[in-house]
């Protein structure tokens, strides 16, 4: 994958293909993960369950390894390391989607730490999706500091809610269709269909690892065991079609008040949504509801006759982007009006900075680079970096927010507010997948 040298070797794999006597190889890499994540060392059972997992995710994982290790230290076999990438689809707005280079797994061993391995990995890994035809790639981030310096901004938010669920909690209006319990492992084939439908219907969202079907079907959980107590329902549109799951489970007699966790809620339409909170607000013996990973626009707040049942906490970045091709990103959307923009993006790492036009005409863009000698200061309208670009791309983040922070500069006046109609979304910004 890259031209690492000095004392290391990089390996990387496809895992979909790799053969069965290199098992042993991945067994390494995952330790190394779990290792860099402060997590217990994986047994058997867990690493074949991964294994399985991301070969039908057709992850390709990088390791960089030192060519030997002294007498007691962790084996050369292990590496330092760590670096997955995966392509899913990216819903960019009104429908649209695009194939998004995810990033994943990354991790530097802490005796290897602030050496530049991860800029090395990422830097050369960008521009090999780029080259590959890939206009964005994605991360969730474990700390807020690392990734902007390699062009990713903050997309999405997300935040976590609980819901009284007593008698305060009355929806505004019935929703249509129905709700039937479900054994878990139902959701294995279901998950991936009902999800692939609110994708198409939400900006921001990106396709599932395969390690959701298994979470919401109970064969694992967040620490690699089956799940015994998650229990599933399914809700039913008009014509007795499954358009929407909550895999949810007890928090137990201990809770105060007694609390029901949403391990995850899928809806591929608005009735399916507020269909599934009835069900989950009639749940006998139950006071509250917890949902880790909720919108920051939750419709169920509207749909209540007292929004106050819903209360919120630790809003929080979600997905970054990285925009590595701005002509192919920014023509793949489809936009609300016509009109035109001339900007220049700064790019760090000279992936896709520049110059450009663009020219709007029936919802359509057409985006030209223009050179250098065509664009100044009386030419330009806005000027702007590759992360700031990567964060109101979706419009899921304010552009006049970053132009008041200091990060998108207007030359012309209304440039910031046409940057900001071009990409308003036609819903909220969401994305429910981590990975
Ligand atoms: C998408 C994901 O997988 S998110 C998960 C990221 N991984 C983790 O959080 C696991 C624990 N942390 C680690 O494994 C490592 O510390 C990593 C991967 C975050 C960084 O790896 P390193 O090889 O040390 O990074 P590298 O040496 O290339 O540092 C590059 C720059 O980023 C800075 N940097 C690195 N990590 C951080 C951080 N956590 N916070 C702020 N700045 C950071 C470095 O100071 C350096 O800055 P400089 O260019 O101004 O000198």
């Amino acid at each position: 994958m890259t031209q690492l040298t000095g004392d290391y070797t990089v390996r990387t794999f496809d895992i979909a293909t790799l053969p069965e006597d290199r098992t042993a190889e991945f067994g390494e890499w995952f330790k190394a993960v779990k290792l860099g994540f402060h997590d217990s060392v994986p047994g058997d059972e867990l690493q074949a369950k991964a294994l399985r997992n991301l070969r039908h995710d057709r992850r390709i994982l990088t390791g960089v390894y030192q060519a030997s290790a002294p007498e007691h230290a962790l084996p050369a076999t292990m590496p330092v390391a760590t670096y997955g990438t995966f392509v899913k689809n990216l819903n960019v707005g009104r429908g649209q989607e695009i194939p998004a280079h995810l990033i994943t797994a990354v991790t530097v061993r802490p005796t290897h730490r602030r050496k530049r391995l991860l800029t090395r990995l990422m830097t050369e890994d960008l521009r090999q999706a780029r080259d590959k035809g890939l206009a964005v790639a994605a991360l969730t981030a474990s700390e807020g500091g690392i990734y902007g310096r390699f062009g990713f901004g903050v997309a999405s938010h997300e935040r976590t809610i609980t819901v009284d669920v007593t008698s305060r909690f009355a929806l505004r209006t019935e929703p249509s269709g129905s709700v039937e319990l479900t054994d878990p492992r139902n959701l294995l084939e279901l998950a991936d269909g009902i999800f692939e439908r609110s994708q198409q219907a939400t900006p921001g969202s990106i396709g599932r690892a395969r390690f959701y079907a298994m979470l919401v079907s109970g064969l694992v959980d967040h620490s690699g065991e089956e799940s015994k107590n998650l229990r599933a329902a399914l809700h039913y549109d008009v014509d007795g079609v499954p358009d929407g799951y909550v895999a949810y489970r007890f928090k137990g007699w201990d809770s105060e008040p007694h609390t029901m966790t949403v391990v995850d809620l899928v809806a591929a339409t608005p009735d399916a949504y507020l269909g599934l909170w009835r069900f989950l607000a009639g749940l006998d013996l139950v006071e509250r509801i917890e949902v880790e990973e909720a919108p920051l626009h939750d419709p169920l707040e509207w749909a209540l006759t007292d929004p106050r049942c819903v209360t919120a906490k630790d809003p929080r970045d979600m997905l970054w982007l990285r925009i590595l091709d701005i002509k192919a990103a920014l023509e793949a959307k489809h936009y609300p009006m016509d009109g035109s923009l001339i900007f220049r993006v700064d790019d760090p790492l000279g992936l896709t900075g520049g110059a450009y036009r663009l020219v709007v005409v029936g919802g359509t863009a057409t985006v030209t680079p223009l050179p250098d000698e065509e664009t100044d200061e009386s030419t330009l309208e806005l000027s702007l970096g590759v992360a700031e670009l990567g964060s109101v791309y979706l419009g899921g983040v304010p552009a006049s927010a970053l132009a008041d922070a200091g990060r998108i500069h207007e030359h012309a006046p209304g440039a910031v507010e046409r940057l900001a109609l071009f990409l308003a979304p036609e819903r909220p910004v969401h994305c429910r997948s981590h990975f």
